[in-house]
């Protein structure tokens, strides 16, 4: 898929001052939950109201979403308020519906993202529309997926497209519900710079507490929009109370939230930052030519293990290694996180090496 400009005119044309925010219930609930949140989003930032109508759970048996007739709920909150609406579809009747009830942004859920049939089914059903369509991130960290689902949305002529970033399951616990993975988004901007990227804070937190620093890290890094699950009384809400903020958060969060600029013209600001910059290229330099080093040693370690036939694999060294530089990591001010993957990048290309070296 190539970039094109015409992806984000869209968002363009809607001229904000401030990045796109959808904002709403995860799930529509009753039709007087979805005018009580619309009616208070109503004169704030957000500009699109959004609400789960069709809802896929984890396990059965949980509140699965009222179905079509939320529909007409989000129609009477847009027709109130002037809001436009949005609101999740997970197959080609869900479209029809959706369209049939003038919603303005369909969005793809990360459940259905993994599913190239069920796109396509999508894809088709959009054919001849002009609706925004925002797609989510796969469940697992796969920008090949990713894209391939954006690929076939816009090979349907849909071309008010968007990219929405709810980060990717991990098996092992992480602070956050879905880890951000912020490299993939960044991929994927990097791919498709047109293309608007909208972060979903709230899948990736899991908490409302975690919200407003994932916004901002998303703003830090030039996301377009922030699609924030948001509802009046979050903590009786029917699904994902723990991630909603109230409306009235929101607002606080708009104004504390710090939108920078892409880049400035400022003499002072280009020549500090042009030094700061050759500093870092030095580094960089030395941080090559030392693992490059660090290779040559492996290297000589993988002989002696072929002359004496021992395995590649030495756990309770590496777990030495280990302990001692997340702890030295530390003492420079680098997180546990940051080591543990530097080192198991080096650890991996350590035994590539011997590999090599063994099998030769
Ligand atoms: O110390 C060893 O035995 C090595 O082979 C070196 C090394 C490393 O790169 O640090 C690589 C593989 C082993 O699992 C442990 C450590």
């Amino acid at each position: 898929m190539e970039n094109k400009k015409i992806y984000r005119n869209w968002l363009d044309k809607m001229e904000l001052s401030h990045p796109l925010v959808i904002a709403g219930p995860c799930s529509a609930e009753t039709e007087e939950q979805v005018l009580t949140i619309a009616h208070q989003l109503k004169d704030t930032d957000a500009n699109v109201l959004r609400a789960g109508i069709w809802k896929p759970r984890t396990k059965p048996g949980n509140f699965e979403g009222v179905g079509a007739l939320g529909l007409k709920w989000l129609q009477r909150a847009k027709k109130e308020t002037g809001m436009m609406t949005a609101t999740e579809v997970a197959n080609a009747t869900h479209v029809e519906l959706a369209l049939k009830h003038d919603i303005d942004v369909l969005w793809i859920g990360a459940r259905t993202t993994v599913s190239p049939f069920i796109v396509q089914d999508i894809a088709d059903a959009l054919k001849g529309t002009d609706k925004i369509v925002l797609v989510k991130n796969p469940v697992n960290p796969d920008l090949a997926l990713w894209m391939g689902a954006l690929e076939r949305i816009h090979t349907a002529d849909i071309d008010k497209l968007g990219a929405i970033h709810r980060g990717f399951s991990t098996y092992e616990k992480t602070k956050y519900r879905n880890n951000p993975e912020w490299q993939i988004p960044i991929d994927l901007k990097n791919q498709l710079p047109d293309l608007p990227m909208i972060c979903d804070p709230s899948h990736i937190a899991g908490r409302r507490k975690l919200v407003f620093d994932i916004c901002q890290t998303a703003l830090d890094l030039n996301y377009d929009g922030l699609m924030v699950e948001t509802h009046h009384t979050p903590d009786q809400a029917w699904s994902d109370a723990k991630q909603q903020v109230t409306p009235e958060t929101l607002v606080q969060m708009m104004i504390d939230l710090k939108v920078r600029k892409k880049a400035t013209s400022s003499e002072d600001y280009l020549q500090k930052l042009s030094l700061l910059r050759a500093n870092i290229d030095v580094l960089d330099e030395k941080l090559i030519d030392i693992m490059g080093q660090r290779m040559g040693v492996s290297d000589q370690i993988g002989i002696l293990k072929k002359e004496s036939n021992v395995s590649i694999l030495q756990t309770n060294r590496w777990n030495e290694i280990l302990g001692k530089m997340i702890l030295r990591g530390e003492e420079s001010g680098l997180s546990e996180e940051f080591t543990l993957k530097v080192f198991k990048a080096i650890h991996q290309e350590s035994i590539n090496h011997q590999k090599k070296v063994i099998n030769k």
